[in-house]
């Protein structure tokens, strides 16, 4: 083992310091940058590490991803690594090839990891990725988030994903499997410059004299990663002080929410809309900053399906009927994301579905529950047909329940994993 391959499984080991898992999962492409994480992994393991566990995705979209598999499983079979080639079969032809195939390999990798009993699995992204990553970003006109660049670590479902080597160069990395005599595949978009990507790696180059270099741009990152996270935490104090929690809705005083700086009140409330909304991203950009501002001036409007209402002293971000008014899900299912049914008698034919205009007819007491009207609207009750079977969470139980999935835990679970 070179001194250098020696330093390089160090730098790779100090990620996961002070505990590192027993059992650790690879992701393996079979390009240059995940193949050298599989060496310096086994070399870590070789020493003392955690066992390694290896995964291909084969997509099936190029002639030879079934070959590139086969050598990536050979090459771990010469280190006696245990490798699995995952195979993506069920595309249905909707959305964008390369972003349904990259959902594809997680959601594959999660319960691969599930089935083997892991708990991480070390993904092969470097401080090139990380400082096109930043440029790209930039590019955008990003602020301290897109800034951040790519994450450190996140967990998706019950495993979490690691980037061991954001400190690391790939030129370093290829000089280790050289030395051993290991050949990668070159992906061929690489030199395609209809890629934001190939454009961003050709800048850099051109920056370079100029003193902006891939370390310099992928240290910025780190510094502004620490910032998002600071920021967050004191979004996560702010919530304990101005938040209530009140029928599905998220409330803050608008005397608290108007003394917290502007980077934190955006926070706050993009994590709000994300709670609400449960969508993957939340909202970002012109969109965000027109929501900030009309909380700030106490002005109503919808964003991402919710809706804000502003009165006197409060500030209420709410699910918006219109986004849920055509959803319908057989009792048994979550509706929205969030909500299913507790107890109720068997009944074939009833579903879940949004109270709207007629749920509140059938329901007169709902007032008495105290939540607005437009709240009310939007939250779901038991149907049969046209027929409205009970509404629980306004008042008129008839023998159902109804529960959030999403309590308050998790909310603020969402502000401490940044
Ligand atoms: N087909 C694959 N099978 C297994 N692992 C893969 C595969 N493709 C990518 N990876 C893993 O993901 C890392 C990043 O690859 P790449 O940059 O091509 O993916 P990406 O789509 O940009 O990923 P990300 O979603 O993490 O941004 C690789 O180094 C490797 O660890």
């Amino acid at each position: 083992m070179t001194q250098d391959a020696t330093a390089l499984w160090h730098q790779i080991a100090g990620h996961f310091q002070p505990d590192p898992p027993r059992r650790l999962g690879v992701a393996v492409s079979g390009g240059s940058d995940s193949l050298a994480l599989l060496t310096l992994l086994g070399d870590w393991w070789e020493n003392g590490g955690p066992e390694v566990l290896a995964v291909t995705v084969d997509h099936g979209l190029r002639a030879d991803s079934a070959n590139e598999a086969a050598e990536v499983a050979r090459i771990c079979a010469a280190r006696g690594i245990s490798h699995h080639t995952l195979h993506w079969q069920d595309w249905d032809g909707q959305g964008n090839l390369p972003d349904q195939a990259r959902r594809a390999r997680y959601r594959l990798m999660v319960d691969w990891a599930g089935a083997q009993g892991l708990g991480d699995i070390a993904i092969g992204h470097t401080g090139d990725d990380q400082a096109e990553t930043f440029l790209m970003r930039l590019a955008r006109g990003a602020g301290v988030d897109g800034l951040s660049a790519m994450r450190a670590r996140w967990q998706q479902g019950d495993v979490w994903f690691h980037r061991p080597m954001l400190g690391l160069r790939r030129e370093a990395l290829r000089e280790v499997l050289r030395a051993r005599d290991v050949g990668w595949v070159d992906d061929p978009t690489n030199d395609d410059r209809t890629y934001a990507r190939t454009r961003a790696r050709a800048a850099l180059r051109a920056l370079d004299p100029l003193g902006i270099t891939v370390d310099g741009l992928a240290d910025v990152a780190r510094k502004m990663t620490d910032v998002r996270t600071t920021l967050y935490g004191y979004a996560f104090d702010a919530a304990q002080e101005i938040l209530r929690f009140d029928a599905g809705d998220l409330v803050l005083t608008r005397a608290g929410f108007a003394a917290l700086c502007p980077e934190v009140a955006r926070r706050l409330l993009q994590s709000m809309l994300g709670w609400i909304s449960g969508a993957e991203y939340g909202p970002r950009g012109r969109a965000m900053d027109g929501f900030l501002s009309a909380a700030y001036a106490g002005n109503g409007m919808t964003l991402q399906g919710c809706l804000l209402s502003v009165t006197t002293s409060e500030l209420r971000v709410t699910r918006e009927y219109k986004a849920v008014a055509d959803l319908r899900v057989p009792v048994g299912d979550v509706w929205d994301g969030r909500w299913c049914v507790g107890r109720g008698p068997d009944m074939a034919g009833a579903e879940l579905a949004a109270l709207g205009e007629a749920g509140l007819r059938a329901c007169p007491d709902w007032r008495l529950g105290g939540v607005p009207r437009s709240t009310a609207l939007a939250l779901p009750g038991v149907w049969l047909g046209d027929e409205l079977l009970a509404a629980p969470l306004a008042g008129w139980a008839n023998g159902w329940s109804i529960r959030a999935l999403r309590d308050e835990q998790e909310f603020y679970k969402t502000l401490l994993s940044h």
